[in-house]
């Protein structure tokens, strides 16, 4: 039930179309029946004529089944237009309201999921929805309308053969499927899973190759790998063979009908309560109108599938709700002067976690300051950042701009960060600096690459800002890239200037020259350095101590320094 409700809010927006495609659907199912009926009532009517040499009227049944065979043919046409048309809009909608709802969840809000499955859910399991109103939605209502038709008109002329029928459609229509999807719904979701496994497999094969191979553990990952595809296989082979029984009891039960339809009605004729004309009619309405519940074994055993695949989608859109909200930002913002920011007593938990990642932290950054967070691996410091740019909500505590408590990602409008593991984009040095300002110059980039540490790198490499990098391209080292990351940091227009962790990977004099640097010449800008290292910390104006998330000690760094405190045995290189 719960599937079939999502489902049917998928349809929203598409309503109109959607319904079009299932009248379109139901007329040329009716002009089909009409077409066989008509002939078989013709046909019969014609020979007994022939044989009494009695006149008979061709022309009002022939045009009658002329006009059926147009309805049928344009109609079946208009609806597959239709019914394609909405189901592209559908799964285009989908996979926009899937992607909006997931963007502001990562890269944290969804815990446990891996990668692999993310693109199987994106990919396999969105297009398994796709099918749900051309195999299920349509193929249902449509049998429902036309089944009911059907019946009501068997029933004017005999309600005997009229239940006949009915039973016959209800055995077609809802038996026979039934078992099938019963039979069909393990294999169904055994596929599911098995598609989704081997999808996150592969993408550790391919992101996990080096580590593999070192282990000697490529083979036993082949091999795990050849098992699920072979479950696979197998449940795909058990769902095509039960598709395969669906059409072919659909095309016995049409015949099987037929014959109790002229069983019942023989006797009838018999005694002259029907006429044989209508006997060949009803015997024909019951053989073709197996059409209209003909698609229902398939439409229910591709429910296992579909239920499955909804259920797996159903979380990622959970994040309309439970996801950050839109940035709250001012309408008329500067963003080129950065606000104040201050997090007030604010304690977080990322999605799933128990412990929590920070437990009352109470931080200022004034507009221009040098702040920097230190403290050891695990204690909070990238937290923060992902806390400013929005990809995490507060427990309680509050992020403040300007002296006003604001929902969370507000101050992403202003940041401008270098994180501690960048990802490049495939393509050139220029590409990957252009993300931040698209409308930077050669010198203007040379110059932030310059400032990030990078001059040398970048002076040494014979095609310069167009080599290549990232997938494909030039490797870089982990320093290297957090320093490009730096770099296009510096070349955007963020007045809160994040680096987190900007030295890694450099000598203590270079990133002493970089900090230097970045710190004397970035004027008006906000910085808030992250760092486990005590490199260059005296020249910032403020260091918070951080530790299991809570701050220890916060305060000039000179003045700190000359404290028998957290501090200064961070700056002995002890920890706290
Ligand atoms: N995605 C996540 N899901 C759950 N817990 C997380 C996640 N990322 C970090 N944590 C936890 O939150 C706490 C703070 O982590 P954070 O990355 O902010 O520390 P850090 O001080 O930046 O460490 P490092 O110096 O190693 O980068 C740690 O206990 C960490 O295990």
């Amino acid at each position: 039930m719960r599937t079939l409700i999502f489902l049917a809010g998928l349809l929203k927006g598409n309503r109109r179309r959607a319904a079009a495609g299932l009248a379109l659907a139901v007329v040329s199912m009716l002009a089909n029946i009409a077409l066989m009926a008509v002939s078989g009532w013709f046909l019969t009517g014609m020979a007994l004529a022939g044989a009494a040499g009695a006149a008979y009227n061709v022309f009002l049944p022939s045009s009658l089944i002329r006009g059926c065979a147009i309805l049928r043919t344009g109609g079946r046409y208009l609806e597959r237009l239709a019914t394609h048309e909405a189901t592209f809009r559908l799964i285009g909608a989908l996979r926009a309201r899937v992607f909006l709802a997931l963007a502001p969840r990562l890269p944290f809000g969804l815990p446990g999921l891996h990668s692999g499955d993310l693109a199987a859910r994106l990919g396999g399991d969105l297009d398994s929805l796709q099918r749900a109103y051309l195999q299920v939605l349509v193929p249902s209502a449509a049998a429902l309308l036309v089944g009911a038709a059907v019946v009501a008109y068997g029933w004017s002329l005999a309600p005997a053969i009229a239940a006949v029928i009915a039973g016959g459609l209800l055995l077609g229509g809802v038996g026979l499927p039934a078992l099938l999807a019963l039979a069909g719904r393990r294999p169904g979701r055994e596929a599911v899973a098995a598609a989704s496994a081997l999808r996150v497999w592969a993408v550790d094969m391919a992101e996990g190759r080096e580590e593999l191979a070192a282990f000697a553990a490529t083979d036993r990952h082949g091999a795990r790998m050849d098992g699920l595809q072979s479950r696979l296989e197998a449940a795909q082979r058990r769902a095509t063979r039960q598709d395969a029984l669906g059409v072919a009891g659909a095309q016995a039960l049409g015949s099987l009908l037929l014959w109790a339809v002229l069983l019942v009605g023989a006797p009838q004729v018999v005694v002259g309560a029907l006429a044989a004309p209508d006997l060949a009619l009803l015997a024909f309405l019951g053989l073709a109108s197996v059409e209209a519940v003909g698609p229902l074994a398939s439409a229910f055993q591709a429910w296992g599938a579909l239920a499955a695949a909804s259920e797996r989608v159903r979380p990622l859109l959970d994040g309309d709700a439970s996801g950050p909200a839109a940035a709250e930002v001012p309408a008329a913002v500067d963003r080129r002067a950065a606000p104040h920011v201050r997090l007030e007593a604010v304690r977080l938990r990322y999605p799933g976690a128990a412990a929590l990642a920070l437990d009352g932290l109470t931080l200022d950054l004034p507009p221009g300051s040098r702040v920097a967070l230190v403290g050891p691996s695990g204690s909070g410091k990238s937290t923060v950042v992902a806390l400013l740019a929005g990809f995490l909500r507060p427990e309680s505590g509050a992020l403040e701009l300007d002296g006003r408590p604001v929902r969370d990602g507000a101050a992403a409008a202003w940041l401008a960060v270098a994180p501690q593991t960048p990802h490049l984009l495939a393509g050139s040095v220029r590409r990957n600096l252009a993300v931040a300002a698209p409308d930077a110059d050669e010198a203007a980039m040379v110059e932030a690459c310059g400032k990030a540490g990078l001059g040398g790198w970048l002076a040494g490499l014979p095609d310069g800002l167009e080599t290549m990098i990232g997938a494909g391209g030039r490797p870089m080292s982990g320093g290297e890239a957090r320093r490009l990351a730096v770099a296009r940091a510096l070349l955007g227009d963020g007045p809160l200037l994040v680096l987190d962790e900007p030295g890694e990977g450099l000598d203590p004099a270079t990133e002493q020259a970089m900090l230097g640097r970045l710190l004397t010449e970035e004027t008006g800008r906000t910085i808030l350095l992250i760092t486990h290292r005590p490199t260059g910390l005296e020249l910032m104006d403020h260091v918070a101590v951080l530790d299991r998330g809570r701050v220890l000690e916060q305060g000039d760094p000179r003045t700190l320094a000359g404290r028998d405190g957290p501090f200064r045995r961070f700056l002995e290189r002890s920890f706290v």
